[in-house]
């Protein structure tokens, strides 16, 4: 058991929201909070390579804190700056960000024939040690953070991991991911089942460190057909779920919520309530109602899920997107943590995002 002495947690909302306790109003955070759209983000990184802010303890727990700061009172989480590549990088790929582009994999994995794919499957990585620099910003960020709202660790999933290290960085027709699971099949189920075991003592190893909730990232999950969902991304899924748990009573640790976002996978919302995961991250393919009264049937929360897009819509639009989020997610007190359908994206005005906020604040009050 970590002994960190962190402070008392002052603002529990989100937590009690998570473990399907009734509350005053529904918690508020966005994905991709620490980000491009703020100003304060460019000030503090500068010229600075985005993994080396990452693996800076001071750089990733100030930029963790800004939008803490910046919208105080009416944020209730904060989730620690990094990057779900840390994993593929951990495995021994290299992995670059390109600015304006995003991810590059130098040298992705071709097939499973190559020397390289043996030696990313077989490689025995040593997720403590190799990712210490994300635990220690961990640690660092719960200290600064002085209690004020609680903190998230997170992780890529299998299925999106295995896309970006064949992909070798983001696409839009995923030739290289269907080659593997539709013509290497169980090559493809080696490499997951692989990296579902590194996500899970990279999760339990984030809670060691002081976070308090875990979000698990499938942002390509929609590229899959059902069927294929169910072979190479939800096992996977279940497996990090499923071991998480048994791995931090192992360790001497609470067991903290858990978070699936399966991003464009509308199809598989019963299975994924299905799964040990108390929380189903709801992208904005979902009319609350409906995906509400799903999640209700199986006792778990969902998080989200406007799109991020409507921020670039002004006040009217905003207004109309929340107050169908307040109505369908049950008035707001109970079983529903609010935030968009995806990050939030480059270019969005931070104001317009506090009125977001705020607006599920106000209308949140009343119902
Ligand atoms: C797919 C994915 C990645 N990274 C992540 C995902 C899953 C979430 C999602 O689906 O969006 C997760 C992520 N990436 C980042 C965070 C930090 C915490 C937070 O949410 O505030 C989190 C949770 C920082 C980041 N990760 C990245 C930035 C921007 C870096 C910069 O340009 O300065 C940030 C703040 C870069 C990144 N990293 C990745 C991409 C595709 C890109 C480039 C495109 C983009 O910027 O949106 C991979």
């Amino acid at each position: 058991m970590a002994t960190h002495n962190f402070p008392p947690l002052k603002n529990d909302l989100l937590l009690r929201t998570a473990r399907n306790e009734t509350v005053a109003r529904p918690p508020c955070w966005v994905m991709r909070q620490a980000g491009r759209y703020l100003p304060e983000y460019h000030q503090e990184k500068g010229t600075k390579d985005f993994f080396e802010c990452c693996r800076s303890p001071e750089i990733a727990s100030a930029l963790t804190l800004q939008p803490i700061d910046r919208f105080e009172g009416l944020i209730d989480a904060a989730i620690i700056f990094s990057d779900i590549l840390v994993i593929p990088q951990a495995m021994g790929m290299e992995v670059i960000m390109v600015d304006g582009k995003g991810p590059v994999f130098p040298d992705p994995l071709k097939t499973p024939e190559d020397v390289q794919y043996r030696e990313v499957v077989e490689r025995h990585v040593d997720v403590k040690e190799s990712l210490d620099y994300v635990y220690k910003a961990i640690t660092m960020t719960r200290h600064k953070l002085d209690g004020r709202v609680p903190l998230y660790g997170f992780c890529g999933a299998p299925f999106t991991l295995l896309c970006y290290m064949v992909e070798g960085g983001g696409s839009k027709i995923f030739k290289q991911t269907k080659t593997w699971i539709y013509k290497y099949g169980d090559e493809s189920k080696i490499l997951l089942q692989k990296i579902a075991e590194l996500c899970v003592e990279y999760l339990a190893m984030q809670v060691v460190a002081g976070a308090q909730i875990v979000q698990i990232f499938d942002s390509w999950a929609g590229e899959l057909s059902p069927a294929s969902f169910r072979e190479f991304a939800l096992p996977y899924l279940e497996w990090i779920a499923d071991h998480v748990p048994d791995r931090l009573r192992e360790l001497g640790e609470e067991v903290v919520p858990m978070i699936v976002f399966a991003k464009g996978a509308w199809y598989a919302l019963e299975e994924l309530c299905q799964t040990k995961y108390d929380i189903v991250g709801l992208d904005w393919l979902h009319e609350p109602r409906e995906a509400y009264a799903i999640a209700q049937k199986y006792g778990k929360v969902v998080q989200g899920n406007a799109d991020p897009g409507v921020l670039y819509g002004g006040n009217a639009a905003i207004t109309k997107v929340v107050q169908n989020m307040v109505d369908g997610f049950g008035g707001g007190k109970k079983g529903w943590i609010a935030n968009l359908g995806h990050g939030i994206t480059p270019f969005v005005k931070p104001d317009d995002l506090k009125f977001y906020f705020a607006e599920i604040h106000r209308l949140s009050a009343g119902s």
